[in-house]
């Protein structure tokens, strides 16, 4: 049987066919577009409806490339939603995440229900842009008139099949959901002043959603497409689709995000993990993603946005082993960096505002980022084993940030772990994988893993003695961020 990935993450989406043959996993990419969010009157929106066509090309594409009848999959960033009307047409354009409208919003919520009850409801990280947080700022006129509140992958599946669900893993993201309860919180909904049923019925990933209406794009030829449910939060699909075995493990997901965390059985909402904001997203199978979001990658995609050369990513690592690391000391986990006029700039003026060396060229700016965000997953790694008590001996980086071998060596380096990087597209084998799973080609997760590490063999990086210790220590010092 063949299955159609379709991962959309905040920078790209791609269209990835996959099936098993002698014992592995062969993927074909067969569409690739860009993705991105631009402003319009002060406002940061998706193109939601360019999403919807290039999925329908991709699947377009795997007819025209002979597959006459697959499975599909869809999975997206996290937390942003589409209203949608009795007739199932969107009531207004889709706010992106990045946007401002949500800057103070977490005091705004926080005031009324404290900190500590929201996260001992949700076990939920707060994040600025937070579905509860979104949602509450949202038009309260638009919210009564939603039949649906539908997050964007339940959306695009909405729009494909007719059929609308509320898929578990990336509901968690929207820091609604009681973990106790496994549903909604009622307090959080009355606070949003929204009602249940306005949020469809929760399901798990690897749940039949339904055929694609071929009716509703008739200028396509369209091949026979059963939908499936699958770990709709792109990261939890980037997770199913690490080939992690055992207890000691910890996952890097880096793409736009830095997603740094483990696979838990049980969520973990213990003080240290409220203090240090980690989260516990609803995984796969009854998991818990226990993570921790990181400025990832964005901001070098932001870097390469603001520079005059263009540089494409692999070349900014070739310019950055050019130039001598941990040169300046920088916390891009701060809000200042979330969406930022330019980023070139603030990357300067954060290191005028703490005296240090400021990065002018290509390969110094791309060197400050990697060399702090290397450090930074250092110090993740250290926290996640006191607040968790889980020893961590390997990090698995995937996604398409595991292409920097220069990033991979110097999070070895700073965090003394060994490093196994890949698959980059662990997001759309992940997604993969849980269709096959509920096609009966797979027994469980840990059969699928161990397809994942026949197929696509991993680089590893073993950590060298780099005076780590005092650059983690400097970096404390200059940025202010103490350890837990
Ligand atoms: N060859 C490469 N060398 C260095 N970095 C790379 C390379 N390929 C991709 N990347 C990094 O991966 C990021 C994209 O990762 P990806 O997982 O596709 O993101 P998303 O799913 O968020 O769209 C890019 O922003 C870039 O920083
Ligand atoms: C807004 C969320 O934090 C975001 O979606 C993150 O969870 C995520 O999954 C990002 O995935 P990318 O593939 O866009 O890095
Ligand atoms: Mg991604």
């Amino acid at each position: 049987m063949t299955h159609a990935a379709i991962d959309i993450g905040a920078s790209s989406g791609r269209l990835i066919i996959g099936e098993m043959k002698d014992g592995k996993l062969h993927m074909k990419e067969v569409h690739r577009f860009a993705n991105g969010f631009t402003e319009k009157k002060g406002t940061a929106y998706w193109d939601i409806d360019h999403l919807v066509r290039e999925v329908v090309k991709g699947l377009a594409e795997v007819k025209r490339l002979g597959y006459a009848s697959v499975t599909a999959g869809i999975d997206t960033w996290a937390v942003d939603y589409v209203l949608v009307d009795e007739q199932g047409k969107r009531l207004q354009e889709v706010v992106a995440y990045r946007d401002s409208r949500t800057e103070h919003t977490i005091e705004k919520v926080t005031s009324i229900i404290p900190k500590n009850v929201i996260y001992e409801k949700t076990g939920i990280q707060f994040l600025p842009f937070n579905t509860l947080f979104q949602l509450y700022e949202e038009d309260k006129e638009l919210l009564q008139k939603a039949k649906h509140i539908l997050l964007v992958p339940d959306y695009l599946g909405f729009c494909l099949t007719g059929r609308a669900v509320t898929e578990a893993t990336n509901a968690s993201t929207m820091q609604l959901l009681n973990v106790a309860g496994q549903d909604f919180d009622q307090e959080l909904l009355d606070l949003l002043s929204i009602q249940r049923n306005q949020f469809a019925p929760l399901v798990g990933p690897g749940e039949k959603l339904g055929p694609l209406r071929k009716e509703t794009f008739p200028e396509y030829d369209l091949p026979d497409c059963e939908f499936y449910t699958v770990g709709s939060h792109d990261t939890a699909s980037a997770i199913a689709g690490t080939p992690g075995f055992g207890e000691e493990w910890a996952y890097l997901s880096s793409g736009t995000w830095s997603l740094l965390g483990i696979e838990s059985a049980a969520p973990i909402t213990n003080p240290l993990a409220y203090e240090d904001n980690y989260t516990n997203e609803w995984g796969v199978f009854g998991t818990y993603r226990f993570l921790k979001n990181i400025m990832g990658m964005w901001v070098m995609q932001e870097v390469r946005r603001h520079l005059p050369q263009d540089y494409n990513f692999a070349e900014f690592v070739e310019e950055a082993k050019k130039v001598e690391p941990y040169q300046q000391f920088v916390n891009f986990n701060e809000d200042r960096f979330l969406n930022s006029l330019n980023m070139v700039d603030e990357i300067k003026v954060y290191c005028r505002e703490t005296n240090q060396p400021v990065p002018e060229t290509p390969g110094e700016l791309a060197s400050c980022v990697y060399s702090n965000l290397a450090i930074i997953y250092a110090i993740a790694i250290n926290d996640l084993q006191k607040i968790t008590g889980h020893s961590v001996n390997r990090l698995h980086i995937v996604g398409g940030g595991s292409n920097n071998a220069l990033l991979n060596q110097m999070t070895a380096d700073m965090s003394g772990k060994a490093v196994l990087a890949g698959p980059s597209e662990a997001t759309a084998i992940g997604n993969l994988i849980m269709q096959m799973i509920a096609a009966g080609e797979l027994a469980d997760l840990e059969e699928g893993r161990q397809l994942i590490s026949h197929s696509f063999p991993l680089v590893s990086f073993q950590p060298a003695s780099v005076n780590r210790d005092e650059r983690i220590q400097e970096f404390q010092l200059k940025t202010g961020k103490q350890p837990i």
